[in-house]
C-alpha cells in the first residue's frame, strides 16, 4: 500500500490529531469499567453514596470527554479521508488521460469507471477508518486484555483461550473473503461494461429491436454480480456469530469460575462485574477488528486494481525536444522501413516495411481495402504507439526524439469516428486551438463546408451541443470535426476518412478549400480515404493492402502500374479511364 505515502505525508498532521483524539477516546472507554468497578465495590457494597456520587461524576466526566474527542476524530477523519479520496480520484484520472494507447486498449473503459468510483471510495472508506476504529479497536482490544488480567489473573485463563479461537476465527475469515471480494469488483467492471455498451448504442439496440437480449445481458451480469455480494457477505454472516459464540461461552465460563473465586473470599463482585464488561468490549472490538481486516482484504484488492492504473505505461513525455516544422531541413513527413503490429493483437504486422515520404504543401491520399492498415498509419504518426521497427521522421527528425507536445502542435487529426463534447459549436472548434479567434473559427468552419448549418442553428456558433454531439447529424459532426482540425494551424493535417458521411457535392467543395488553404500555408495533408474519387485529386496516392504498399504515385502512374489501384477504381468509377 505505498502507493498512500504521498497522501499520507500531505495530510499526516491532521491524520495524526485525529490518531491522538482517537487513542484519548478509547482510553476514556477503558476507564469506565474500572469506575464502575469502584463505584460497586467501594461505594455501593459499604452504602457510601458520597462514594457512589464522587465515583459517578467521575464516570459522567470520562464519558463527556471520551465524546469530545469522538467528536473532533469524527471531523479530522471525514476531512482527511475525503481529501486523500479526491486526490487518489484526481491522480488515477490524471493517469487515465496519460495512459498509452497500449494501457487504454488493456483495461475496459467500464472497469476503469469502477476503479475510478468504487475502488476509490474503498480506499476512502478504509482511510476513515484508519482513524476511527481501526485504531481504536486494537487498543480497546488491548487496553481491555490488560486491565482484565489486572483486575483477575486467574481468571484470565480463559480470556487467553477465547482470544485464540476468535483470532483463528479472523484469520480463516479473512483468507475466504479476498478472494470474493476481488471476484465481486469484476462483476462491478461487467455491469458497467454492459450498461456503457447499452448507453452508446442505444439507438441500434432499438432499431435492431434487441432490447430483450440486452435486458439478458444485464440480468446476467446483474444476477452475477448479486451472487457475488452475497457470497463475500456470507464470510463475515458465518463468522460473526461464531466469534460472539466464543466469547459468551467465555463470559459463561468467567461467571463460573469467577462465583467459585467469591465463594473462596479471593474476588469481589465489582471486579467479576468490570471483567465482564471488559469480555464484551473485547467480544465487540474483535467484531471490529473482523470488519477491519474484511475492510482491508477489500483494500488491498481495490489498490490492486488502482495500482494496475497508476503502475501501466504512460504516453510519452510532453516536454521533449521541440521543433518548427517547416525551418528546418528535411522532408516533411517520411515513413521509412516501418513495421508495426498491435501489442495484445494477432501478432500479424497492421504495417509492413512501409516507405514513403510527403513535402510540406504537398497532399497524399492513402487509399486501401478496409483492414489496410489506413488508420494505424495515422496512429503511427501521432506516436500513439511505437514502430517495431523502421522510424517515422517529421521535417527530418525521428518522432522518437521530439516530445509529444511538439509533435503533436505539429500534426492535426480529424478521425474517422468524429467526437465532439458537450459545449457550444465555437467552443467545440477551438478545442483544436484555444487561442483562436472568433474570424479564425468561422474562416476555418467555412473551409470545412460547416458554416452553413451553423448560421441556421438558433445561437449559431453559440448554440449547445448535447453530449456526444446527439443533435446534430453525421455528416454536420464530420464537419465541425475537420473545422477544428484546420483551426489548429498545425503543418500536417490527417483527414481519417473523416468525409464519408459527406454528400459528393459537399465532399469535393471541402476538399477544394482544404488543398487550397494548405497549399497556401504549406501544410502537408495526408487524406485518408476508401473514395477514390477523394484522392484522385492529390498531389500522390499511396496504396495499401494487407499493411504492405503496393503503390505510390500519381494517379495516372498507378492506373498503368498498380493492380489493387486499378481494381478499386473499377469497382468505384467503371471503366472510363
Ligand atoms: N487497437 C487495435 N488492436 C489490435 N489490432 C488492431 C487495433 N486497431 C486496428 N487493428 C488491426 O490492424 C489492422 C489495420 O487496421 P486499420 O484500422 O489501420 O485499418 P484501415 O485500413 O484504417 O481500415 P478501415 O478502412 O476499415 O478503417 C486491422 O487488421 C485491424 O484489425
Amino acid at each position: 500500500m505505498n502507493i498512500y505515502g504521498k497522501y499520507f505525508a500531505r495530510y499526516r498532521f491532521l491524520f495524526i490529531m485525529a490518531v491522538l483524539c482517537v487513542l484519548l477516546e478509547a482510553a476514556c472507554d477503558l476507564l469506565q469499567p474500572t469506575v464502575m468497578a469502584r463505584i460497586i465495590d467501594d461505594g455501593i457494597k459499604y452504602g457510601s453514596v458520597g462514594t457512589v456520587i464522587r465515583y459517578g461524576l467521575l464516570m459522567l466526566s470520562v464519558t463527556a470527554l471520551g465524546a469530545c474527542f469522538a467528536a473532533v476524530r469524527n471531523i479530522l477523519a471525514s476531512r482527511v479521508s475525503q481529501s486523500v479520496g479526491a486526490d487518489l480520484r484526481g491522480d488515477v484520472f490524471e493517469k487515465i488521460l496519460r495512459f498509452s494507447e497500449a494501457g487504454a486498449d488493456k483495461i475496459e473503459s467500464g472497469s476503469l469507471i469502477t476503479r475510478m468510483t468504487n475502488d476509490t471510495s474503498q480506499v476512502t472508506q478504509f482511510v476513515n477508518g484508519l482513524m476511527r476504529i481501526y485504531v481504536k479497536a486494537p487498543i480497546t482490544c488491548a487496553g481491555s486484555i490488560v486491565l482484565a488480567v489486572l483486575l483477575s489473573p486467574s481468571l484470565s485463563t480463559v480470556l487467553w483461550a477465547v482470544v485464540a479461537v476468535v483470532a483463528l476465527w479472523i484469520v480463516i475469515s479473512m483468507k475466504l473473503s479476498y478472494v470474493r471480494f476481488a471476484r465481486m469488483q469484476a462483476a462491478i467492471d461487467k455491469v458497467n461494461t454492459v450498461v456503457q455498451e447499452y448507453l452508446m448504442g442505444v439507438r441500434l439496440v432499438k432499431a435492431f429491436g434487441r432490447f430483450e437480449s440486452e435486458e439478458e445481458r444485464f440480468e446476467e451480469a446483474n444476477g452475477n454480480l448479486a451472487d457475488r455480494s452475497v457470497s463475500s457477505q456470507l464470510v463475515f454472516s458465518y463468522f460473526s456469530p461464531l466469534m460472539s459464540l466464543s466469547v459468551n461461552v467465555g463470559i459463561v465460563m468467567i461467571l463460573y469460575f469467577g462465583s467459585l473465586l467469591f465463594q473462596a473470599g479471593s474476588i469481589e463482585v465489582g471486579r467479576i462485574s468490570a471483567f465482564i464488561s471488559y469480555m464484551a468490549q473485547i467480544l465487540l472490538s474483535l467484531i471490529m477488528i473482523t470488519n477491519i481486516f474484511n475492510t482491508l482484504v477489500r483494500t488491498k484488492a481495490s489498490t490492486g486494481r488502482i495500482r494496475e492504473i497508476l503502475d501501466s505505461g504512460e504516453d510519452f513525455p510532453a516536454d521533449g525536444e521541440t521543433f518548427v516544422y517547416g525551418e528546418e531541413a528535411g522532408v516533411g513527413l517520411e515513413f521509412e522501413n516501418v513495421t508495426f503490429s498491435y501489442p495484445g493483437g494477432s501478432g500479424i504486422p497492421a504495417v509492413k516495411n512501409l516507405s514513403f515520404s510527403v513535402n510540406p504543401g504537398e497532399t497524399l491520399a492513402v487509399i486501401g481495402p478496409t483492414g489496410s492498415g489506413k488508420s494505424t498509419l495515422a496512429w503511427l504518426c501521432l506516436r500513439f504507439y511505437d514502430v517495431d521497427s523502421g522510424s517515422i521522421r517529421i521535417n527530418g527528425r525521428d518522432i522518437r526524439s521530439v516530445g509529444s507536445g511538439a509533435l503533436r502542435k505539429s500534426i492535426a487529426l480529424a478521425p474517422q469516428k468524429s467526437m465532439l463534447f458537450s459545449g457550444t459549436v465555437s467552443q467545440n472548434i477551438a478545442w483544436g486551438n484555444p487561442e483562436a479567434s472568433p474570424e479564425e473559427i468561422s474562416k476555418a468552419a467555412k473551409a470545412a463546408q460547416a458554416d452553413g448549418f451553423i448560421n441556421e442553428m438558433p445561437q449559431k456558433y453559440e448554440s449547445l451541443l448535447g453530449q456526444g454531439a446527439i443533435n446534430l447529424s453525421g455528416g454536420q459532426k464530420q464537419r465541425l470535426s475537420i473545422a477544428r482540425a484546420l483551426v489548429s494551424r498545425a503543418p500536417v493535417l490527417i483527414l481519417d476518412d473523416c468525409t464519408s458521411a459527406l454528400d459528393a457535392v459537399t465532399e469535393a467543395k471541402v476538399r477544394r478549400a482544404v488543398s487550397e488553404e494548405s497549399a497556401r500555408d504549406k501544410r502537408t495533408v495526408i487524406l485518408i480515404t476508401q473514395r477514390i474519387g477523394t484522392a484522385v485529386g492529390a498531389d500522390r496516392i499511396l496504396v495499401l493492402e494487407n499493411g504492405e504498399r503496393v503503390g505510390f504515385g500519381s494517379h495516372r502512374e498507378l492506373m498503368d502500374s498498380c493492380r489493387v489501384y486499378r481494381e478499386i477504381y473499377d469497382s468505384q468509377i467503371g471503366g472510363d479511364r
